[in-house]
């Protein structure tokens, strides 16, 4: 599948798409409880996550996990606590990341990265880095619930610190107790309440149509996302699209974005926040002078190394940019009309549809955005892309 973008205006109100991350989890809520759910994402990873919890409770011990990273390592400790012997495997993406810090959990493993063999128990206390992956200490976190109590001490520095509060909210949704106190994590979960709702939309996802409206002269209305918690996160997107010289603000759930003509350099530190390099970086391309991305060593080791992709996906637009010592430099200007080719990595081929919306492109193996968010293209069609689909 390839699409071709023709120069448009980005302009009208669009669905977020529902939240990778808050889907995943809630199918892990059934490993713990009664699950009901409404609007679960059709994406690849939200299937994956399905299908891989599906079969660990029918007591099958093969599974398959897709390009998930998320059930991946949220799964593993999750099979520790249920004291099984399972195999994983993956695409050829997630066969490439890595599960160093897997050497902290208390498991014997055929390999550190896919396809390989798990098994072990999980004892009434880990320690485990915070460097590599908040997705450990998540699955920890459900690990320890599954178990009824336990203790997790995050040996710093610790990355995406917001994920570690989402699963701590998502597990207090069902009346389970996450005591966060800096490294120290404790998880008490007792007479555990069903649990039942619709997965809001994904703060990283709808940036790449924020990001697509700025950079046509347009405007937005993106609906469904939750109210920005209080920790780090996602959701502070919108501050930094704002930072950048937008209107940009949520109100009533609803994310407002309009073009402002206005472009300010942005420095912006993603320890916390990977997910949003791509569309950041979209956003810099046309925003005179440098811009930057700080603490992106660990992208990595995403689907792509997002460091090349997206430096070369901003070379194929004519921009030009750097990285050095953890930071990604993108000198800003004005993109030309790019070709890319999706690197198997969804984020990336999102940010080149937001660019090739500003100068025209296109974008071959497309479907790759698959794995978060299926209705992208569509989407933007709706929101005046000048877009044509070749299935
Ligand atoms: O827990 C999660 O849902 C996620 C955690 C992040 O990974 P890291 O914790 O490895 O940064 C993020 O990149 C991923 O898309 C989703
Ligand atoms: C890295 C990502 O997901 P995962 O780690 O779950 O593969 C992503 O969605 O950008």
């Amino acid at each position: 599948m390839f699409v071709e973008i023709e120069p448009s205006r980005i302009k009208g109100r669009v669905k977020a798409p529902p939240s990778k991350s808050l889907g995943i989890r809630y199918v892990f809520l059934s490993l713990l409880t009664e699950v009901s759910l409404e609007n679960l994402p059709e994406s690849d990873d939200v299937r994956v996550a399905i299908n891989a919890v599906k079969s660990l409770k029918e007591g099958k011990d093969e599974l398959y996990l897709g390009g998930s990273a998320t059930t991946l390592r949220m799964i593993i400790p999750v099979i520790l606590a249920m004291g099984r012997r399972v195999k994983l495997d993956g695409d050829d993406t997630l066969r490439r990341r890595p599960l160093n810090a897997l050497r902290w959990l208390p498991g014997k493993f055929s390999s550190n990265s896919l396809p390989m063999t798990v098994e072990g128990s999980l004892g009434p206390e880990t320690q485990i880095e915070g460097w590599e992956s908040s997705q450990y200490i998540s699955g920890l976190i459900y690990a320890y619930c599954l178990r009824g109590e336990g203790r997790i001490r995050v040996i710093p520095p610790i990355s995406s610190r917001g994920y570690i509060f989402m699963t701590a909210d998502v597990i207090s949704s069902i009346g389970g107790k996450v005591t966060i106190q800096g490294e120290e994590i404790t998880v008490e979960c007792r007479n555990l309440r069903k649990f039942g709702g619709s997965v809001p939309g994904d703060y990283a996802l709808a940036s790449f149509y924020a990001v697509g409206a700025v950079l046509t002269g347009g405007e937005v209305e993106i609906t469904n996302l939750y109210a920005p918690p209080s920790y780090v996160g996602d959701h502070d997107v919108v501050r930094m699209v704002k930072e950048a010289g937008a209107e940009s603000y949520v109100s009533e759930n609803r994310w407002i974005v309009r073009d402002t003509g206005v472009r300010v350099p942005i420095s912006v530190s993603i320890n916390d926040v990977p997910d949003l390099a791509p569309s950041l970086a979209a956003l810099m391309a046309v925003i005179p002078g440098e811009s930057r991305i700080m603490d992106s060593e660990r992208l990595r080791i995403k689907e792509s190394d997002r460091i090349s992709t997206i430096l070369n996906t901003l070379a194929s637009f004519g921009i030009s940019g750097s990285y050095s010592a953890g930071t990604i430099t993108v000198k800003g200007g004005e993109p030309r009309r790019g070709e890319v080719e999706c690197p198997k990595d969804h984020r990336i081929a999102m940010m080149a549809g937001d660019l090739a919306l500003r100068v025209g492109g296109k974008i071959t193996s497309a479907e790759c955005v698959n794995k978060s968010n299926p209705g992208y293209w569509s989407d933007l069609s709706a929101l005046g892309g000048k877009i044509r689909i070749h299935e």
